[in-house]
This record gives C-alpha cells, sequence and structure tokens, in this order.
C-alpha cells in the first residue's frame, strides 16, 4: 500500500467534504483554502487533510513518503473540459495569413482551418498520431492539467473520425491522466460534402455512431453550431440521434453568431455549451436552473482576436461557468492551463479565485468527472499539484507565462517534479 503525506501546505486549496457539484455566482470567489494544511493520501485515493494543528499524527511511518510543502500551496490538478489535443499539424501559415489581415472565417472559407487539419490527419497514421499526441497531452501536464477532454473533428470520414477516437482510446489506456473522448464529426463539411449535407449528415447518423458505439469509442457528442458550419436543426438532429446512444450533448456554440444553439443544447440535457463568445440574455434565461456548464474559452478569443465571454453577466445571473483550453492548431496552440487564468483575469475581469474555481471544480463538472475529480475531498482520486514557493494563490495568474507549478501527482504517484 503506497502512503503519501503532504505536510506544511502554505494553502490547501478546494478542500472540503460538502462540495455541490459546481460553483456559482458569489460561491465562485471561495477557494475554500485550509492555511498550514496537511494531505494524506494512500493508494490513488486522498484519504485526509486538515490544518497542520488538527493533525493527530501518523502511528505507522513504514513506506511512508514524506513531502514539505513549506511555502506552496497544493491544488486540485486542472481540468481541462474542452480540447482538440489529438492533431497531425500545427498551422503557422494561417497564423501568419490572419496577421496580414484575413480572418478567421474567411481562412475557412478558402480551405483552409479545419478543413486544413482534417488534410493532414488523412495522411498521418494511427501510430504516429497517438505518440505525439501522447507526448503533446503530458508536456500539459507539466502546467497542472491532470483530466483532459478530447474530441474528434479532424476526420470528418469514417476512418477518419474513427483514427482519431480510437487514438483517444489509446490515450485513456496509456496516459494516468484521466480523459473523456467526444465524437465531433460535425465539426465541418467536409469538402466532397459541401453540396450534400444531407449526406453527410447520414454518414454521421448511419456509418459512425453504430461503429463508435460499438467499439466504445466516445463519452459525449459535440456539434459546430455555426454559420457555415451546422444549423440549428442538423444539430438538434445530431443530438438526438446521439441520445439513442446514450451520448451526451457538449456543443460548440455561439463562437460568432447567435443561433439558438444554448436553448437547445439546454432543451436536450447537454453538459456544457462552449465558445458562448456572443451571449444575450435569451441565453442566459435558458441556462438558468438547468444542469448546463456554460463554458468560455478564453484562449481562442485572444488568439484570434474575438470578443470574450461575458463571464460576469454570467455570475450576475448566479449561474456558474467553466474556463477551458480549446487547445487546437488553429484557434487556440496552446493549453497551459495556468496562462488561461491570466487573460481570463485580464480580460474577462475576473478574480483569481473565481478562475481557479472555474477550471478544477467547474470543469471537472463540465467533463462528467465531478464525483473523482475537481477538490480535495476524502475518497477522491489524489490528481493534485504543489506550487513552487510562492507569495499567494494570485501569483498564478498574476505572473503570465511562467510556471508556477513544480510537483503533479497523479492517481497518488509522482507523475514529475521539478524540484
Ligand atoms: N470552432 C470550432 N472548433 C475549434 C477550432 C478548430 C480549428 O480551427 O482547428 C474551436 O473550438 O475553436
Ligand atoms: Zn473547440
Amino acid at each position: 500500500m503506497a502512503k503519501m503525506l503532504i505536510k506544511n501546505i502554505k494553502g490547501l486549496f478546494q478542500a472540503g467534504e460538502d462540495f455541490d457539484s459546481f460553483k456559482k455566482g458569489e460561491e465562485m470567489n471561495n477557494g475554500n483554502i485550509i492555511e498550514n494544511a496537511f494531505l494524506a493520501i494512500e493508494d490513488d485515493k486522498i484519504i485526509a487533510f486538515g490544518s497542520m494543528e488538527d493533525w493527530g499524527g501518523i502511528t505507522d511511518w513504514r513506506d511512508l513518503e514524506v513531502i514539505d510543502a513549506e511555502g506552496k500551496f497544493v491544488l486540485p490538478t486542472f481540468c481541462d473540459s474542452h480540447t482538440h489535443a489529438v492533431f497531425a499539424a500545427t498551422r503557422e501559415g494561417e497564423f501568419e495569413d490572419r496577421i496580414k489581415g484575413l480572418s478567421y472565417e474567411e481562412i475557412a472559407l478558402k480551405g483552409g482551418g479545419i478543413l486544413n487539419s482534417a488534410r493532414q490527419l488523412q495522411k498521418m497514421d494511427e501510430d504516429t498520431l497517438f505518440e505525439e499526441a501522447l507526448e503533446r497531452i503530458h508536456n500539459l501536464a507539466k502546467y497542472g492539467t491532470g483530466a483532459i477532454e478530447i474530441k474528434s473533428g479532424y476526420g470528418l470520414s469514417v476512418e477518419g473520425e474513427l483514427k482519431m477516437l480510437r487514438v483517444i482510446k489509446r490515450l485513456k489506456e496509456a496516459s494516468p491522466m484521466e480523459i473523456k473522448a467526444t465524437f465531433l464529426g460535425a465539426h465541418a463539411f467536409p469538402k466532397e460534402y459541401k453540396e450534400n449535407q444531407e449526406g453527410y449528415m447520414d454518414l454521421m447518423i448511419n456509418e459512425m455512431l453504430p461503429q463508435i458505439s460499438e467499439e466504445g469509442l466516445a463519452d459525449y457528442i459535440d456539434c459546430f453550431c455555426e454559420r457555415n458550419y451546422f444549423t440549428l436543426d442538423q444539430m438538434t438532429r445530431l443530438m438526438q440521434e446521439g441520445a439513442k446512444y446514450n451520448l451526451i450533448p457538449k456543443v460548440h456554440v455561439n463562437q460568432f453568431s447567435i443561433m439558438g444553439g444554448i436553448k437547445a443544447a439546454v432543451d436536450h440535457g447537454a453538459l456544457s455549451v462552449d465558445h458562448l463568445e456572443e451571449l444575450n440574455d435569451d441565453d442566459i434565461e435558458a441556462l438558468k436552473g438547468s444542469k448546463t456548464m456554460p463554458t468560455f474559452l478564453p484562449g481562442c478569443s485572444f488568439f484570434l482576436s474575438i470578443p470574450y465571454g461575458k463571464a460576469k453577466q454570467v455570475l450576475a445571473a448566479d449561474l456558474p461557468f467553466a474556463l477551458a483550453s480549446d487547445f487546437n492548431p488553429g484557434s487556440a496552440p496552446s493549453g497551459n492551463m495556468q496562462l488561461l487564468t491570466s487573460i481570463a483575469c485580464t480580460k474577462m475581469n475576473l478574480t483569481p479565485i473565481e478562475t481557479l474555481n472555474a477550471t478544477t471544480i467547474n470543469t471537472a463538472y463540465a467533463m462528467g468527472i465531478s464525483e473523482t475529480h475537481g477538490t480535495i475531498s476524502v475518497g477522491k482520486k489524489a490528481n493534485i499539484m504543489i506550487t513552487k514557493p510562492i507569495s499567494s494563490l494570485a501569483r498564478i495568474p498574476y505572473s503570465f507565462g511562467e510556471n508556477n507549478i513544480e510537483t503533479v501527482i497523479l492517481n497518488g504517484k509522482t507523475f514529475l517534479t521539478s524540484s
């Protein structure tokens, strides 16, 4: 039995037993921090935590690994509930095109964007795709990501989508990170179906979904509901078809335009609605009383120079929100969740604690892993990160571009440490 004790922790963030599955409104400013704390781990689970003063002591010191965290904070690892981390190639060329004046939408209309990534992915074999993706997500763990949702959506053919989802399944088996897979065949219409949208819808519904279900390849279903992509009716049809295979929706809506996607997703029991750079009062009304987590992707707003989501308005309506990276080669080529908190504080006027709640407990909810991740609670997975010695938790978003994480522990085992 492996045992670990972390003692003298300067501040233990998100620690408690009575959490609701997410924080909303004013609660998002509460970090549930225990100062001068300890945390005990046995095998892959948290077994005790509290103030050093209340610590009764450990009687059995055999095989106990002790970490002294004096001057350091301990937090649950980040959960990144929205990524496209499996891809074949980066897209710096499009980055330069945007610098010269083209917009993301204009590049896509010329056959770039998602279709560019789909062409690259077609050329790469499954093993290479897997090896590169594994290295990529483990690089994110250095910055504190312990759980990650990954979408398909650069396949856009039966073989391509299955290849991506099989890679994600292999990542689940090979990595100690908690991984959820989302089927995003409805990311863009492939070129050969440009004039035959119904044909592609039928392909997803009649060929992709049954096979994905048979092989157990997806946890969720997604759709990019947007002008020039998928209509509200098409997304609704997909959510209904997905439900036949118990695939809960987590969808891309309101990135460039408002099409009623939030209400439709809420009505179909979506776990999250993501992007929301555009948001109106009807959308906020639709979210009230729902189980759907509004999720902002500030890395995408930053990189594409498009509006930031109105998180303050969501909080004022006593709603929750999550913040995820959207890590992908086109609109957000960084999955660094610490940097994300910096962008969210400076551009969305959020407090450091709001951003840390939005990237831990609330993203755990948005990827369906609240029972096991997102807080420091007895019985939950010991997925935690230890900071370098820092003056306060606000230092994480404050020192943008720095890595403030020293040690990452996944399932009770030290995954990496720079100490
Ligand atoms: N907007 C749709 N999909 C991705 C971008 C994908 C890409 O450009 O490759 C996003 O969430 O931003
Ligand atoms: Zn996305």
